[in-house]
């Protein structure tokens, strides 16, 4: 049976098809700020996102994800701790069943109600496919959901969930601004680690924005109505697709601010 997130085939079973998972580098992990060291030399995030690229909106039954047209340079990621350009290819949630978890990086063991991966590849790599195996591959800028007042910039997502409600279900999905979900500030922990879900390649520069951004609990409970079954299966709630942290083996996380 395939991977997921359920006793039978989730987090601690996937070592026995992916074995990569008991590896030096995996992710998430538990982020320590007092243990973080700030770097001087990190710079600051240059994030350059053209709306005119948002291709589709689609349930893949681990997750939701917005996929982009990746044929050019017109939403890309520089600077920061990385050298060279890394185009965004998709973003894609976690979250939990209830407010107190759903995050898979947390804060000093803090556990956010969900947290956003924006996934973009270097493209000294001819594809995203050939980036996923290099370690030096992709950069995934994480943001922390935090409950407070209501975003109104994941408005036009939650809307489109009753069309790709269940696993395979897709959409068109026009002229979203993922940079509309970015905290003001753009501070951020940065460290060498994988892919949270299977195949968990060791490919990901890590780039975890120390600010939240906002959403209510009416929101969240939207993000719960979404499931990991396809139309005709026994319905089951997508909720709790997070990895737990990893151990750190001895990697450094640095700070992009003091
Ligand atoms: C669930 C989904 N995973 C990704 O697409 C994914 C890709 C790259 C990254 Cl870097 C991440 S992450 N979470 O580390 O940011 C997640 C998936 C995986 C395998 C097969 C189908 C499928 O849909
Ligand atoms: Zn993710």
């Amino acid at each position: 049976h395939a991977w997921g997130y359920a006793a039978n085939n989730g987090p601690d079973k996937w070592c026995d098809n992916f074995p990569i998972a008991n590896g030096p580098r995996q992710s998430p992990i538990d982020i320590v700020p007092g243990a973080a060291s700030f770097d001087a030399e990190l710079k600051p995030l240059n994030l350059k996102y053209d709306p005119s690229t948002c291709l589709d909106i689609l349930n893949n039954g681990h997750s939701f994800q917005v996929t982009f047209v990746d044929d050019s340079d017109s939403s890309t990621l520089t600077d920061g701790p990385i050298t060279g350009t890394y185009r965004l290819k998709q973003f894609h949630f976690h979250w939990g069943a209830s407010d107190d978890k759903g995050s898979e990086h947390t804060v000093d063991g803090t556990k956010y109600p969900a947290e956003l991966h924006l996934v973009h590849w270097n493209t000294k790599y001819p594809s995203f496919g050939e980036a996923a195996s290099q370690p030096d591959g992709l950069a995934v800028v994480g943001v922390f959901l935090q409950i407070g007042a209501e975003n109104a910039k994941l408005q036009k997502l939650l809307e489109a969930f009753d069309s790709i409600k269940a696993k395979g279900k897709q959409t068109t999905f026009a002229n979203f601004d993922p940079a509309t979900l970015l905290p003001g500030s753009l501070d951020y922990w940065t460290y060498l680690g994988s892919l949270t879900t299977p195949p968990l390649l060791e490919s990901v520069t890590w780039i975890v924005c120390k600010e939240p951004i906002s959403v209510s609990s009416a929101q969240m409970a939207k993000f719960r109505s979404l499931l990991f079954s396809a139309e005709g299966e026994t319905e089951c709630c997508m909720v709790d697709n997070y990895r737990p942290p990893q151990p750190l083996k001895g990697r450094p996380v640095r700070a992009s601010f003091k």
